[in-house]
Parts: C-alpha cells; structure tokens; sequence
C-alpha cells in the first residue's frame, strides 16, 4: 500500500512511559501532521466492547420511526443542535445527525425510551475525551510548544461535543454522504463501523480510510493549522456513501471554548521570523459563520465559509 494509506500508531508507548517506542511514534506523528493532519490509532485506551456497543446502540436508535427521533429534537437555544437532527433538504449532505455534550451537560437532550443508547454514548464520551487530553499534549509536543501549553490554553471540557452518524444508501445520482470538509476544532476522532466510506486527502489525491475493529481516526483542526501558522495541516476529508447499506459512525470533537482568541503563535511567527498566515479571530465567531453555512448553504461552493477567510495574503 505505501503511500496510498494513512498511517496507524500504536499509542501504548504513551501509556507505559516508553521513551524510545513515544520517540518512534512521534516521528511518524509529525509527519502525518505535517502533510496531511490524518493517522489511526491502536492501542489508545478506550475498550473494544464499548466501541462495539456504542456503535450497536446508535443503530438501534437511528432505526426508530422519525416520530420517536423527533422527540429528541434540539432546543433553539443549544450552542450547537443538541439531540437528534436530520439534515435539512437543502443540505447536500445525505446523513442524520445525534450529538450531545459532555454527560453533565444541560443541553444533552437523549431518547427518554432508550437508556442503553445514553449509557454507551456517555461512556464513551468519557473515554474519548480523556483521549483528546492525551492526542493535544502530543500535538503540544511534536510543535515543541512548552509543556502544557495548550491544556493551559484548552482548559475548559464542557465545550467538547460528539456526534453519532447514520449516513444513507448512496442512490444513483450521488454518492455524497458528508461534503469534503475540514473540522474548526483542535482534534477530532472518529470510530466506523466496517462499511467505510471515510476518505482524506493525502498531496491531492482521496485516500479511503479502510476500517479495522477497534482503531480509532484521528484528525487535526483548523485551529492547530492557524496557530502553527500551518506547520500542522487541518485534514481535508469527506464521506462517501455506501451502495444499498447505511453507515454508522462516531466523530468526538475536542473542543475549545468560544471565547477564545486565535492567532499563529509566536513560536511560528515573530521568533522565527516568519509573516502570520493568518489574522486573529475569536473561534465562536468563525463557528458562527460555519453553523450558517450549514443551515442556510451559499448557492456556490466557493462561497462557503472555510478557515481561508482569514488567511492573509502575503
Ligand atoms: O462519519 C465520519 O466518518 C466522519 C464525520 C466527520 O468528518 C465530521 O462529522 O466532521
Ligand atoms: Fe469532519
């Protein structure tokens, strides 16, 4: 396969303290960073039962009536649409949507009929999100940014989000299951059942994402990409449908609260003698300009909103 797959790590290093396996590990991290923003992950801690299960139960709730679904639905006052959402008709994208909040939160709205739905999806955020604690003190240190720099930064888990995903049969004139995109937040993860679909862009080309139990995606954000001025790629990926089967699955998104001001750091700009590629914004306006884009999508592609709106051109 080459260079025509992503690459897979093997995180136990990072848990037994190996400093000579972490070492092995972060070369090929920093690449994957680097080029494209994409790798898997074996070994990361977060049990296969439960991946199976949480995977098993989303399938059970997705194939409930749309009544039953709609009792779920999100309130209008929900940062993000917390509960269950089917994609709006102008909406290219061919999925429907169930996303919650860290377990405590007030906005999570689950099926009152379904508890083990709620209880695999709340353990499993648990589990994601210690994992996001760990996969951002890696991009802390392969940017070779001071220790804890980005938790200090990132320190508040409530805007943590994820999503459970039920992507429809491809029909004859499209295959579209989720638009070529790239996520605004630090880290992303994402678990697939074995249909597949999941595809990144490596040096201009679609890579498919080919399913194996129990590894875990892996994705950078727009975030990291602004502040390492672009040393580190925000991953460009999409989904494609399957022919005549749905396809479930998870994205964990570690999130960074609104309020915060993002720029490049100096460490990749000033210190360095390097031009900003990028002015400064407060990320829940651009996560503003990204919820509009889905509710209200721009006629032409080339309008919708992306982190290029605010490069500089230098
Ligand atoms: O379902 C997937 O495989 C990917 C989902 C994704 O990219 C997203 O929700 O941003
Ligand atoms: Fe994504």
């Amino acid at each position: 396969m080459g260079d025509a797959s992503i690459p897979t790590i093997d995180l136990s290093p990072f848990f037994k303290g190996d400093e000579d396996g972490k070492k092995k590990a972060m070369e090929v991290i920093i690449k994957a960073f680097s080029e494209y923003g994409f790798f898997q992950i074996v070994n990361h801690g977060v049990p296969l039962d439960l991946m199976k299960k949480a995977i098993e139960q989303s399938k059970v709730f997705f194939n409930f009536s749309d009544e039953e679904k709609k009792k779920s639905s999100p309130s209008p006052d929900s940062p993000l649409p917390a509960g269950y959402t089917r994609q709006a008709v102008q909406c290219r994208d061919n999925n429907e949507f169930f996303l919650a909040f860290p377990p405590a939160s007030n906005f999570n709205i689950f099926p009152q009929n379904l508890p083990r739905f709620r209880e695999a999806f709340e353990e499993l955020f648990v589990q994601m999100s210690k994992l996001g604690v760990l996969l951002e003190n890696i991009v802390n240190e392969s940017l070779g940014l001071p220790t804890n720099f980005l938790k200090e930064f990132n320190d508040d888990r409530n805007w943590d989000f994820m999503v459970t995903l039920r992507y429809f049969p491809a029909n004859p004139n499209d295959d579209n299951g989720l638009l070529e995109h790239e996520d605004a937040n630090p880290v992303t993860f994402v678990i697939q059942d074995e249909v597949g679909g999941l595809q990144v862009r490596k040096n201009g080309e679609w890579i498919p994402v080919v399913p194996a139990e129990g590894t875990i995606v892996v994705n950078l954000g727009d975030i990291i990409q602004v502040m390492s001025n672009k040393k580190f790629k925000s991953a460009t990926h999409k989904v494609v449908s399957a022919e005549g089967r749905d396809r479930y699955s998870y994205a964990f998104f570690h999130n960074l609260r609104g309020d915060r001001w993002i720029e490049p750091l100096p460490q990749f700009t000033t210190d360095i003698g390097e031009a900003p590629k990028y002015r400064g914004f407060f990320f829940k306006d651009y996560q503003e300009l990204r919820v509009q884009n889905k509710i209200n999508p721009p006629s032409r592609r080339e309008d919708v909103i992306h982190i290029t709106h605010y490069e500089i051109d230098n």
